[in-house]
């Protein structure tokens, strides 16, 4: 595998089923290293997750379907005659993996789902769903990444934030994939923010840009509101990790602060993401649990000594109002000023 960054024909998948079990990118590395790593049981994969080797709120839910299938053939050929309780209980470390993005709990009741018609061995079934939800994950963001470019046509930039393109997907991408898009269609200045503490937009968007040859600007955070006073870009385009009934949105940090400096300056804001994003249960995005990570991914090295009085405030998501958002766009049709009534027509 090339672990040259302007190597085009680098794979950006975040994983592969094989028969060994899930070969998965470690996207900690990138963009100096291209690296996979195999897990053959639930609980590997749900390590893979919570470690953010695969991250990305589509492909942790696809990464845990696969997780499934991994957990079934394990219990299965441990007690062919029970081995329904040892799965539920793989399931629940599963879901334990990451509290924010809904589509993990989406793909493991749709797993769970399936396990009442299973009679025999559980593993044909399993994968042969794990690989349709992949495959519907892939087609809904090719079908986004249309109806967002339609949206941004005769824009001349867009800025972008996180990583949400294959390495967070089935493929192609959320907010990436409207970006792909739309750069196919003439959008040509294409920003990125960098995504601090974890980097996700220098360290994952741009490579995969670079492997396209889609040119892009990586601009700081901080940048963002300068950007958008100088008219460079007329649309901010994210994903969400979870979108509530009132399309309020659950996105990666820094997220809100685009959306509020997009209304300041008069630039639009695009949400981008799969209806298994959208958590119906979820009144608003109140109720929405924002994964606090470890301070030490955002600390220097020389404030974790014990006798530092410096702590670190690490929430890595937040939640923009629906009432900054222009659209959000999904495989079932865009909902533009969402609401509760506005969502409704995407709901299946
Ligand atoms: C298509 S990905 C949408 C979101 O999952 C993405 O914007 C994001 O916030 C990812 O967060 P991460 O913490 O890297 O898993």
């Amino acid at each position: 595998m090339s672990t040259n960054p302007n190597d085009v024909n680098s794979a950006a998948a975040p994983f592969f089923w094989t028969e060994q079990g899930l070969r998965v990118l470690d996207q900690r590395l990138l963009p100096g290293q291209v690296a996979y790593e195999v897990f053959d049981s639930a609980a590997g994969v749900a390590e893979a997750i919570a470690t953010m080797r695969v991250r990305g709120a589509p492909a942790i839910g696809i990464a845990a379907a696969f997780g499934v299938v991994l957990g079934a053939r394990v219990r299965y050929r441990e007690n062919p005659a029970d081995w329904r309780a040892a799965l539920e209980q793989d399931m629940k470390i599963l879901a334990a993996s990451r509290p924010t993005a809904v589509n993990l709990f989406w793909a493991l009741e749709r797993m769970g789902a399936a396990l009442d018609d299973i009679q025999g061995d559980p593993y044909p079934p399993l994968l042969a769903l794990a690989q349709q939800i992949h495959d519907d994950d892939l087609a809904a963001n090719h079908r986004m990444g249309e109806l967002g470019a339609d949206l941004v046509q005769g824009s001349s930039g867009l800025l972008t934030h996180c990583n949400t393109g294959s390495l967070a997907t089935g493929g192609y991408g959320t907010a990436l994939g409207v970006v792909r898009s739309a750069y196919r269609r003439g959008v040509k200045n294409i920003y990125a923010g960098e995504t601090r503490p974890w980097l996700q937009g220098a360290r994952l968007t741009v490579w995969e840009l670079n492997q396209d040859r889609i040119p892009a600007t990586l601009i700081a955070d901080s940048a963002a509101a300068w950007l958008m006073k100088s008219g460079a870009v007329q649309w901010v385009i994210v994903g969400a990790d979870r979108i509530a009934a009132n399309g309020d949105a659950a996105n990666k940090i820094g997220t809100y602060s685009l959306a509020v400096l997009a209304r300041q300056h008069g630039v639009r804001f695009m949400v981008v993401a799969p209806t298994s994003t959208v958590d119906w249960n979820t009144a608003n995005g109140e109720a929405i649990e924002i994964e606090q990570r470890d301070p030490r991914e955002l600390l220097p090295e020389c404030y974790l000594a014990q006798d530092s009085v410096i702590k670190g405030w690490n929430p890595v998501f937040d939640v923009t109002p629906a009432h900054l958002i222009d659209a959000i766009v999904t495989e079932r049709g865009v909902v533009l000023n969402p609401s509760v009534d506005a969502m409704r027509a995407i709901r299946g």
